[in-house]
Formats: structure tokens, C-alpha cells, sequence
């Protein structure tokens, strides 16, 4: 698994204070992010990949300061955006999930095949040929999913992945994401979703006010809202 860092880690937009001196380091392969709305979350794990950068503060990925290499670190990190009209690119399903492939050189063979086995593994196949823009919310999900994990990143950052699914299609992202090889880290509200992870970090007000075992952190959580 990566090491993710995070030392003394500020951000603010303007005048508002987003996180405040957030220190955390991340080995575990599955990781929840919880917190109420506006709490910051977003904000954290956006770090990452160098989609936002720090007021103030360090973030790391395997030692290498994403602020400065944030090129190299999104090779290895997938991000999954809440809406997934942010990251559809292509004009039908097939070509979106190809593009991230195309862009790193693979052979058209290979592309084929690996985007083939993703459609299929989401569920996707019947829509290959369809225009991305017109599934679904709950398929665009999944096709934004696909087109992510279709590269193999070797750490999966998805921002909310169930919001727009049902009940059926929101369990099938949790054991999906449940299964991966990648190290994976979740914002979610969604409690379940992160019950059986190896850890759970609490964001309130930018600050991290609980972290560990999911049933204490989800607890501590729960008390809070209550
Ligand atoms: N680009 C931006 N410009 C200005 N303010 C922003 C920006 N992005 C986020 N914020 C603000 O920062 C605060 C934290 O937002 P963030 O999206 O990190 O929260 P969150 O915990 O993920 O919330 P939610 O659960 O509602 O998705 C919010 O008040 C939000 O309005």
C-alpha cells in the first residue's frame, strides 16, 4: 500500500477557513472519510491528487510532495468525482472508458480488451455504443468508476460513489470497491459503506475529531450528529 501524508495541513478558501492544521498518515488499504456536509472532506481528499494544493502544509504520496510532482502522483492515483458529469470526456461509453487507456500509449488491442472487460465488470456492455451523456445518473456512476479503474491506479479515491445509486447498484459499488487490490479511500455519507474498512477518519469543522476502527469512529460520529 502507498503512504499518504498529510503534515500540518491548512486551506482556506478566501476568507474561509476549510481545514485546520489536519496531520494524518494513511497506509491502510481501505480508508473512510466521514464528516458532516461542509466539513471539509472534499476538500482533504482532493489534496491527493493535487486538485487542490494547501494554504498551508505538506501532502504526500510515497514520499513525494504532491504540490510539486502532482503529474507523477495522479499516475498513481485515481480519483472518482461525486458528480460524474466532471470527469465524462468521450462521446459514447466505450471511447470514455478507452480514453484514459489511450492516453497512456497501450496497443489498440489491449485497449480493446481491457475496456471490454471493465464494461462488462460494471455492467455496462449493453450501453457501449450509447452516448455517455444520456445514462442514467446511477450508470454514469458506474462508467465513471470504470473509466478509473480501467488504468489500475494503484490507490482509488472515490468522493461519494453511491450517491446517485439505488439500493441494488449502491451494495454492488460497495462490494466492488470492497474487492479491490488498490488501496482505496471513500467519502461517504453513506455509514455502511465503511463499516467493514480497516479505518475511519472523522472531519468536523476542517478538523479530524475521530480516527481509528470504524464501530469507535463511526460511534464517535453517530454521537455527534445525534
Ligand atoms: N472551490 C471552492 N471555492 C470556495 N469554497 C469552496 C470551494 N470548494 C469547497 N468550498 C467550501 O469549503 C467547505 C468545505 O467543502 P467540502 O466540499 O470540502 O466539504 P465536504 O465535507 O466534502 O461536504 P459535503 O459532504 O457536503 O460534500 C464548504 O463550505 C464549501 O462551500
Amino acid at each position: 500500500m502507498s503512504e499518504i501524508t498529510f503534515t500540518g495541513v491548512s486551506h482556506s478558501f478566501g476568507e474561509r477557513v476549510v481545514l485546520r492544521d489536519v496531520t494524518l498518515t494513511v497506509t491502510e488499504p481501505r480508508v473512510g472519510i466521514v464528516g458532516a456536509n461542509g466539513s471539509g472532506k472534499s476538500t482533504l481528499v482532493r489534496m491527493i491528487n493535487g486538485l487542490v494544493t494547501p494554504t498551508s502544509g505538506l501532502v504526500t504520496v510515497d514520499g513525494l510532495d504532491v504540490a510539486r510532482h502532482a503529474r507523477e502522483v495522479r499516475r498513481s492515483v485515481g480519483f472518482v468525482f461525486t458528480n460524474p458529469d466532471t470527469q465524462i470526456v468521450m462521446p459514447t461509453v466505450q471511447e470514455d472508458v478507452a480514453f484514459t487507456l489511450r492516453r497512456r500509449g497501450l496497443s489498440r488491442d489491449e485497449i480493446a480488451e481491457r475496456t471490454a472487460a471493465a464494461l462488462d465488470r460494471f455492467g455496462l456492455s449493453a450501453h457501449a455504443e450509447h452516448p455517455a451523456h444520456r445514462l442514467s445518473g446511477g450508470q454514469k456512476q458506474l462508467l465513471a468508476l470504470a473509466a478509473v479503474l480501467v488504468a489500475e491506479p494503484q490507490i482509488v479515491i472515490a468522493d461519494e460513489p453511491t450517491t446517485l445509486l439505488d439500493a441494488r447498484n449502491s451494495r454492488r459499488i460497495g462490494e466492488l470497491l470492497a474487492s479491490l487490490e488498490q488501496q482505496v479511500i471513500v467519502v461517504t455519507h453513506q455509514l455502511d459503506l465503511v463499516a467493514n474498512f480497516d479505518r475511519v477518519i472523522v472531519i468536523e469543522h476542517g478538523e479530524v475529531v475521530a480516527d481509528g476502527r470504524p464501530d469507535a469512529a463511526l460511534s464517535a460520529y453517530r454521537a455527534l450528529l445525534a
